[in-house]
């Protein structure tokens, strides 16, 4: 009930509440002990009574009624230097009491209100006492009986050990708020750079690696590890990647992690049965485009903070495998030919650009391209149909693709006619390779899809132009390639003359 009254009153109200009142009733019962000795009657305890027991509480009371600010408390001090000069006049300025009481507000003044305020506290005791002892006529006895002094003392030692408690816990507090406060703006910082990141890493698996190292920069102490993984299928994990997390626990969160279904706390603790290991594990709940998000970190426990920061990484961990995994999509749909899903012209034009730019800046980058064209591609598709058309544009580009090196860049540049862009070549090189698609692929026998379940059989017959940027300017290797097709076709039907 009282509490209740008092959860209005300020923070700095609330904590001196308790000293004050214990302080001010010990103060009654040594004045109370004074006046028996003193033989002074009970009426003159009237006042006393009033101020030091019932004062304090109904000083709380106010402030929480009132909403009050600091600044009520600081008024109360400075009240409280008046009426205690006044108490000592009152008690002929017995000297321990009067002495006490000076010490504990001083301190008190002092502790909440600095120098400014130890000056006023001090002037108004002062005043207190002139005024009490104009009015007490001025009767001075300093001196009380022994037990008495010694009470007065042990008040007085408890008072300051007491306030100087009080001082030492909230300073400990407001460390720990402080160290807090430094902890979330660290966390916040890395948050942000985790996301501007996003943008700078091209590939999904370095922007995990990079967010992941960056988390565990924050936390060193801790091994992390952070997972992508199909939702409904949690065996099919996307993106697996560690830090500070030895391989064979590696393979054992993998595992556990395949066979494990999302909790619906979406948090975990996991100890490895193999060793003893203990892991907390968040999961993130926004399954963006049916994946989930997941950070292990390897502890007995993990603070809220981390937590929290752990469930954000993971937010935006989703929105950026998302983002990331789209652009994807859309690069690979934008350089890729529908028919064949190898690089489109627009790729290979790009390509070729580069290769160009290299040529012309470092004079040793040498690049040659092969121009190829089916032949009799009209003819197929006359007499079976463009379905078998189309399977033959597939068919060829499956067969040159394989013949193809890591290093070449192969697309289909239009229609009939595919290139093969060969980076860093010589001319031989680029030879070396007609000649092996000449023996390897020209000639083979195709079967056709025609339709519905029907097939045909064609021979794969090719015509194959050959330039390099050892023989002509760079930007007029693909028109010499052209040329050199069209030499190559002439010459094919020069020799197939039936075909005609
Ligand atoms: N089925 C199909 N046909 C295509 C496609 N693109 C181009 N063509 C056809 O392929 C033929 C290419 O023309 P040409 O190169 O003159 O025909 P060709 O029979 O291969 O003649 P040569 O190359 O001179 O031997 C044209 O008839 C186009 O209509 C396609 O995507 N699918």
């Amino acid at each position: 009930m009282f509490e209740s009254f008092m959860a209005g009153a300020h923070r700095l109200s609330r904590v001196n509440y308790a000293p004050r009142a214990v302080a001010f009733a010990i103060s009654f019962v040594i004045i109370a002990l004074l006046a028996q000795e003193r033989g002074w009657g009970a009426w003159y305890l009237a006042f006393p009574a009033l101020y030091l027991l019932l004062y304090p509480h109904l000083l709380v009371v106010a402030g929480g009624f009132l909403s009050a600010t600091a600044r009520f408390e600081t008024r109360a001090i400075l009240a409280d230097s008046l009426i205690l000069g006044f108490l000592a006049a009152f008690v002929n300025f017995y000297l321990w009491l009067s002495f006490g009481f000076m010490v504990a507000i001083a301190l008190n003044a002092s502790v909440v209100g600095g120098s400014r305020q130890l000056l006023l506290a001090l002037l108004l005791y002062t005043t207190g006492a002139i005024a009490g002892g104009i009015l007490n006529d001025w009767q001075v006895q300093i001196d009380g009986p022994f037990y008495l002094d010694i009470m007065t003392m042990a008040l007085l030692l408890g008072y300051v050990l007491g306030v100087g408690f009080l001082a030492y816990n909230q300073n400990a507090r407001l460390v720990s708020t402080t160290r807090g406060v430094e902890e979330r703006n660290r966390v916040f910082q890395v948050l942000v750079e985790i996301s501007s990141s996003a943008d700078l890493v091209g590939e999904v698996q370095d922007f995990i690696h990079d967010a992941l190292q960056r988390i565990h920069d924050l936390y060193p102490k801790y091994g992390l590890g952070m997972v992508v993984r199909d939702v409904k299928r949690p065996g099919v994990l996307r993106f697996v990647e560690f830090v500070d997390i030895s391989v064979e626990e590696q393979d054992a969160l993998v595992k556990y992690l395949s066979t494990t279904r999302t909790p619906d706390s979406r948090e975990l603790t996991w100890i490895n049965p193999d060793n003893g290991a203990i892991f907390q594990m968040v999961f993130d709940n926004s399954r963006v485009r049916g994946n989930e998000g997941i950070i292990v970190v390897r502890a007995r426990a993990i603070s809220s903070l981390l937590r929290e920061a752990a469930r954000l990484a993971l937010e935006m961990l989703g929105v950026h495998v998302e983002n990331k995994m789209l652009a994807l999509d859309l690069k690979h749909a934008a350089e890729r030919d529908p028919l064949t899903g190898v690089f489109n012209r627009g790729r290979l034009d790009a390509e070729l650009a580069s290769a160009i730019r290299s040529r012309k800046q470092h004079g040793a980058m040498e690049f040659a391209v092969l121009m190829i064209d089916v032949i009799g591609l009209k003819g197929v598709n006359d007499k079976y149909g463009h379905v078998a058309g189309d399977s033959l544009i597939r068919e060829t580009a499956v067969v040159l693709q394989e013949v193809c090196r890591a290093t070449d860049v192969f697309g289909r540049y239009g229609g009939d006619e595919f290139v093969i862009i060969c980076r860093g070549s010589s001319l031989t090189d680029a030879q070396g390779l007609r000649e092996r698609i000449k023996r390897d692929v020209s000639g083979r026998k195709i079967r056709l899809a025609t339709g519905a379940q029907e097939t045909a059989t064609a021979y794969l017959e090719l015509s194959i132009g050959l330039a390099s940027s050892s023989e002509v300017e760079p930007e007029e290797v693909l028109a010499a390639a052209d040329e050199d097709m069209y030499r190559d076709k002439k010459e094919w039907y020069a020799t197939h003359e039936r075909y005609r």
